[in-house]
């Protein structure tokens, strides 16, 4: 049987993007159990807000649930509420804290995500860094983060020969759009709105997601 100390959390498959601005109050839980259950493997808390407690409370409760499930979870900018909740880890951006001090204060095993947006160039630096993932997007029109520059096929081909650490594709990913992202080799879809957007069954879109491994 699994425990929490032979659990070693990765960064493959359904990465479920809780994003706040998608998922309000107690659908923040439900809807993300319902993610898990359909097979999400990763969860990224992700809330833009300066609601602390919130915020605390939230990431508490995530991280429980992941941890009930087996799932890896992350934390969206955030190095200090990471830490706080045990979270698996932290995504950073350029906005955010840098990969180099993320790794001193989460640890060698904490797991460090660096989205390199649309450019493979950043991605030896950032693993350089201390990040252990990186994440390229966006692919397709994003409602939850729109106006994004966007990444292509090729440059997550050209991604794939040239990096041996796990790929995450980002931006408007649906199960009925990202069978060519799988193709040449993303390890990890995040998603948004496919999963937690109104009237979507969040159970159902990740089984959907899923299967796109099993092919
Ligand atoms: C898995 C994953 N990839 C990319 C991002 C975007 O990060 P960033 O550019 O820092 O933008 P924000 O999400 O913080 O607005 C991400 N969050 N997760
Ligand atoms: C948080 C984020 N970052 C992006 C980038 O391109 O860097 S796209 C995005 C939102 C992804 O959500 P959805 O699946 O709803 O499009
Ligand atoms: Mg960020």
């Amino acid at each position: 049987m699994e425990t929490e100390s032979s659990r070693h959390p990765t960064i493959r498959g359904v990465y479920a993007l809780a994003d706040t601005s998608l998922l309000a109050g107690a659908e923040l839980i439900a809807r993300v159990e319902a993610a898990l259950r359909g097979g999400a493997a990763v969860v990224q808390y992700r809330d833009k807000s300066v609601d602390s407690a919130r915020r605390l409370t939230e990431a508490q409760a995530l991280r429980a649930l992941c941890a009930r499930h087996g799932a890896t979870f992350i934390v969206n900018d955030d190095v200090d509420l990471a830490l706080s909740v045990g979270a698996d880890g932290v995504h950073l951006g350029r906005d955010d804290p840098a990969p180099a001090l993320a790794r001193v204060r989460l640890g060698p095993r904490a797991l460090i995500g660096a989205t390199c947006y649309d450019r493979l160039e950043l991605a030896p630096a950032a693993l350089g860094a201390g990040a252990d993932h990186v994440a390229f997007g966006r692919f397709f029109p994003s409602s939850t983060k729109p106006g994004q520059i966007y990444a292509s096929l090729d440059l997550l081909r050209a991604a794939r020969a040239s990096l041996s650490c796990p790929i995450v594709c980002i931006g408007g990913i649906r199960a009925d759009n990202a069978a060519p992202l799988v193709a040449a080799g993303a390890d990890a879809l995040a998603v948004g709105n496919a999963l937690f957007g109104p009237g979507v069954d969040s159970e159902a879109a990740a089984r959907a997601l899923a299967a796109l491994w099993k092919r």
